[in-house]
């Protein structure tokens, strides 16, 4: 099969600033200090030949030609550990009898914390380098992989090709691949029975790990760290179900492999097999195999699609002749007695349709096991049941049926839930028995899970070859609009002209054109482990916050966004190719990416939840996502740079526009220019056409003179009010806002950042809030100094506020200047944490939630982070949010207005 999990470009990486260059901190002196302890075994004599002597799998430090780098002023100096392999708990196996399943580690590309910025802010907001370096894996991604069993050398081949035993790609010292002596933890019966092939082939050992052990840490860590990993599956219907960690225990898990096990888990590493059944996924193979000649488990499985179990089941209704039974609440449709039927007929098995046969194994077979075990949760009182193991597959028709069963016998106390990496708990569990790893420490808000171009043909199933680079992921998305359909997962491309000449795009039409045969299998994505992410402070409830305004759960919904998606395509790959120097590589990268995203809207199409809960703000980033992984670092670079300059010329005429009015007048024209200038927005359809009409000085007078109030939604007055403190409650200015800003040119110059200008003259701190990645045209962390600095050129205010803030470089290495300019209120500028048109606020930056802390003022802006995402969403502090509306559906939907409406939406502190 050449189906493919395989992900983010797994090049091999240098020295990890934060990783393979040790940072030690002092809970990490602690960890150093016990790897220490475990020095003694280092000395021992290796066991055979020459190869180093690594007796156990836990990760050691090797201190030999340690060095401290640091500058007296640094307060957490860098210690350097040049002979410090990088092989920390790469690699945990579960080996069962029909799939082997994989979880690997592979480190972040680092990324430098010493820019100046940075460096300024941190001594600033009081900023430590954040909680990562207390976590040996500081930052990286887990993968999940599976193979067929009975294909095991292909699961060799890619561990060998990956170097995943000893250490991944990555590491420094893939001299360790000589290492005899390395181990690598792994569960299930497997691990036994090919202990010695794994020597042989890859000179490993296998360190078992009991199963029950590992199932039950593996889905404790996934019901702790995901946030939808449980589902309900009912007549068809996922639906994700949030799991407060505080209340989780205890609950029943159920593992339906071969057999049946039942497991009550009191807490972590506390739990107990209660009860079982052998009447499993064996028993559904093995009899299935017999009664209908099928080949695989999944053949079987997909002719129970097209069965029809009444031909083999007895029912209820055969029984009374079509009634119910309803004196006990029996339909005449209730399966009165699996197979039963077939006692009463002269027919043999060959008179019997295999796929009949299929569906009725299947449902006695779910049914006994959901009745099992709600009559278990039952007799220990326990609320959930969650069903995982490889027979479930993500199987809609089992799901249904074990939901079925367990609602009927508990007449609907009992709901049954599932798990998104049901496959995986047995390898997530022997990964979390390496010891020092830090993942058990991580929280739900420190994970984000990606979902890379080969997860919409993989689905839930097996893994083909191992992806090396960005030249092989290119020809892999090249070969499947040439081969069509001779390759496994089929393509669902429609080539449509005006690309950039080398390949099509697809666009996703409906449920129909099915990406693979079981369009309810969920996708496993790649889990980014990233220990800096912060839940942001000031949400009124973390518990209640939904960042997502529109639920694509709405089908009419997902079908319009996916569309819009899918119709920007064409332009957005101009822009990216364009923004590569428009070379055949770039072209050629450009084709893969639309063909890249349009499978993954595809995907989404036929399966919404495919991916877990999906909202709009999930689909603009994975477009993100998706440039990034076809090398596209910047698509509007220099549309960004030109609108800048373009508006920075006309900034100053404004500042004297502005500084001739009164404070009232001026601060309606300040919101004003902040709705206009949100026009600038290179993602949406209707602005993108505007751009051809005129220039960009041309459309933001236009705009600025439509921007008459009321606004659609206009809470100015209450805002003016508490801005110019003449109500009632004469309360003093804000002391700090967060400035939530958008996309670059005109709305950042002549929209944010007078309107930062008006806060920091009435005394208050203003912080700029912009992405860490690029997105669009939307403004960076990194691009906003150099245009406030351009901007503090013509700006007094702006100049020492910025200076204050250690925005001005020059000013900065002059010490007696910033210290001249200490009692100024400074302006700073801060990284959101994230690279997508929207903000998801249960996830940001540590800076950004450092800066939050002493906030009182947010100011959100445009459509991505104040429509899309956080409309709804309630503060802790004043909220301002400002819009322009550049989409009609949206507009009618939302504020029943039309296109290019504004919202001015202000929540003052409850
Ligand atoms: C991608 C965007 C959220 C960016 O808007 P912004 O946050 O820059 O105001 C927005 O342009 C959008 O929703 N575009 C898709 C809809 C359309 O083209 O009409
Ligand atoms: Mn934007």
């Amino acid at each position: 099969m050449a189906d493919l999990v395989e992900e983010e470009q797994q090049q091999v990486i240098g020295i990890n600033e934060e990783g393979q260059n040790k940072v030690v901190t002092e809970s990490e002196e602690n960890n150093k200090r016990l790897h220490l302890e475990g020095q003694g075994e280092k000395d021992m004599p290796p066991a055979s030949g020459n190869s180093i002597h690594r007796s156990s799998s836990r990760p050691q430090l090797d201190v030999s030609k340690a060095e401290i780098q640091s500058n007296v002023e640094d307060k957490y100096p860098t210690i350097l550990l040049p002979n410090q392999s990088d092989d920390l708990s790469h690699l945990a196996l579960d080996i069962g009898g029909s799939l082997i399943k994989l979880v690997y580690f592979s480190r972040h590309e680092g990324h430098s914390d010493d820019d100046k910025r940075k460096k300024s802010l941190k001594e600033r907001l009081g900023l430590s380098n954040g909680n990562r370096r207390s976590f040996p894996i500081l930052g990286g991604r887990l993968h999940f992989v599976k193979f067929e069993t009975g294909k095991i050398n292909e699961c060799l081949d890619f561990i060998h090709s990956k170097q995943l035993h000893c250490g991944g790609l990555e590491s420094r010292y893939s001299d360790a691949a000589a290492d005899q002596n390395a181990i690598i933890k792994a569960t299930g019966g497997g691990a036994y029975k090919y202990t010695d092939l794994f020597k042989e082939r890859l000179g490993v050992s296998l360190d078992k790990e009991d199963e029950m052990d590992c199932l039950v840490a593996g889905a404790n860590f996934l019901l702790k760290a995901i946030r939808h990993e449980a589902f309900t599956h009912m007549e068809g219907q996922k639906e994700f179900v949030q799991i407060d960690h505080n209340d989780m225990f205890p609950y029943l898990l159920v593992n339906v492999g071969s057999g049946v096990s039942m497991i009550k888990v009191d807490g972590d590493g506390k739990f107990e097999r209660v009860s079982g059944t052998n009447v499993g996924g064996g028993t559904y193979w093995g009899l299935g195999r017999l009664l209908t000649k099928c080949k695989s488990f999944d053949e079987l499985l997909e002719l129970s699609q097209k069965g029809d179990n009444r031909t083999i089941d007895m029912l209820v209704g055969d029984i009374y002749g079509g009634l119910d039974y309803s004196k006990i609440g029996l339909s005449a449709s209730t399966i009165a007695s699996s197979f039963g039927k077939t006692i009463s007929e002269t027919k043999e098995l060959e008179n019997y349709r295999p796929e009949d046969i299929s569906l009725s194994l299947l449902r006695m077979i779910s049914y006994n096991i959901g009745q099992i075990a709600y009559l278990n949760a039952l007799r220990f009182r326990l609320k959930r049941i969650f069903f995982g193991g490889f027979f479930i597959r993500g199987h809609a028709y089992t799901m249904d049926t074990i939901s079925f069963a367990v609602q009927f016998w508990s007449n609907g106390d009992a709901q049954a839930m599932f798990l998104r990496h049901e496959g995986f708990l047995g390898a997530l569990g022997a990964f979390m028995s390496y010891e020092k790893h830090g993942l058990d420490d991580l929280m739900v808000h420190q994970l984000v899970e990606r979902f890379p171009m080969g997860a919409p043909y993989t689905g839930g199933k097996i893994h083909g070859p191992p992806l090396g680079d960005l030249n092989e992921k290119i020809s892999w998305m090249e070969k499947f609009l040439q081969k069509g359909t001779e390759i496994t997962a089929p393509v669902p491309m429609t080539p449509v002209a005006g690309t950039t000449g080398l390949g099509g795009f697809e666009v996703p039409l409906s449920k129909g054109s099915a990406l693979r045969s079981d369009a309810s299998a969920l996708n496993v994505g790649v889990l980014h482990l990233v220990p800096t992410l912060e839940v942001f402070p000031l949400l009124a409830d973390p518990k209640l916050y939904e960042p997502n305004t529109i639920d694509l759960a709405d089908p009419s919904e997902l079908e319009y966004w996916l569309t819009i998606l899918s119709e920007h395509l064409p332009d957005l790959v101009d822009k990216a190719v364009a923004s590569e120097g428009g070379t055949d590589d770039a072209k050629r990268r450009g084709d893969a990416f639309a063909r890249a995203f349009s499978a993954h809207l595809s995907r989404l199409m036929e399966e919404p939840s495919a991916y877990g809960k999906l909202g709009l703000a999930n689909l603009l980033e994975m477009r993100e996502e998706c440039l990034r992984e076809f090398q596209f670092v910047d698509a509007y670079r220099s549309i960004k740079q030109r609108e800048n300059e373009a508006s920075l010329a006309v900034l100053p005429d404004l500042f004297v526009e502005l500084d001739s009015m009164d404070e009232e007048t001026r601060l309606l024209t300040l919101i004003e220019g902040v709705l206009a200038a949100n026009i600038f927005d290179w993602g949406s359809r209707a602005c993108v056409d505007l751009y051809h009409k005129g220039t960009i000085i041309e459309i933001y007078r236009m705009s600025r003179n439509k921007m008459r109030r009321p606004w659609r939604v206009d809470d100015f007055d209450v805002f003016k009010e508490r801005m110019l403190r003449t109500g009632d409650k004469k309360r003093p200015p804000h002391r700090r806002a967060l400035l939530f800003v958008d996309n670059s040119g005109a709305d950042i110059v002549l929209g944010m950042l007078p309107l930062a200008r008006e806060l920091l003259r009435r005394g208050t701190e203003v912080v700029l809030v912009a992405n860490s990645l690029p997105a669009l045209n939307d403004v960076t962390a990194m691009e906003l100094p150099d245009i406030v600095a351009e901007a503090a050129k013509h700006c007094d205010i702006l100049r020492r506020a910025a200076e204050a803030g250690g925005l001005l470089v020059d000013a900065m290495i002059n010490t007696d200047s910033s210290k001249e300019n200490s009692s100024s209120v400074p302006l700073m500028v801060v990284e959101n944490g994230c690279g997508s048109p929207c903000i998801d606020l249960r996830q940001v930056s540590s800076e950004l939630a450092a800066a939050a802390k002493d906030a009182d003022l947010i100011i959100l802006e445009g459509m991505g982070r104040a429509l899309h995402t956080n409309l709804y969403a309630q503060f802790k502090c004043d909220a301002l949010k400002l819009a322009m509306v550049k989409n009609q559906r949206l507009a009618e939907k939302l504020i029943k207005g039309n296109i290019y409406d504004c919202i001015c939406k202000y929540q003052p502190a409850s």
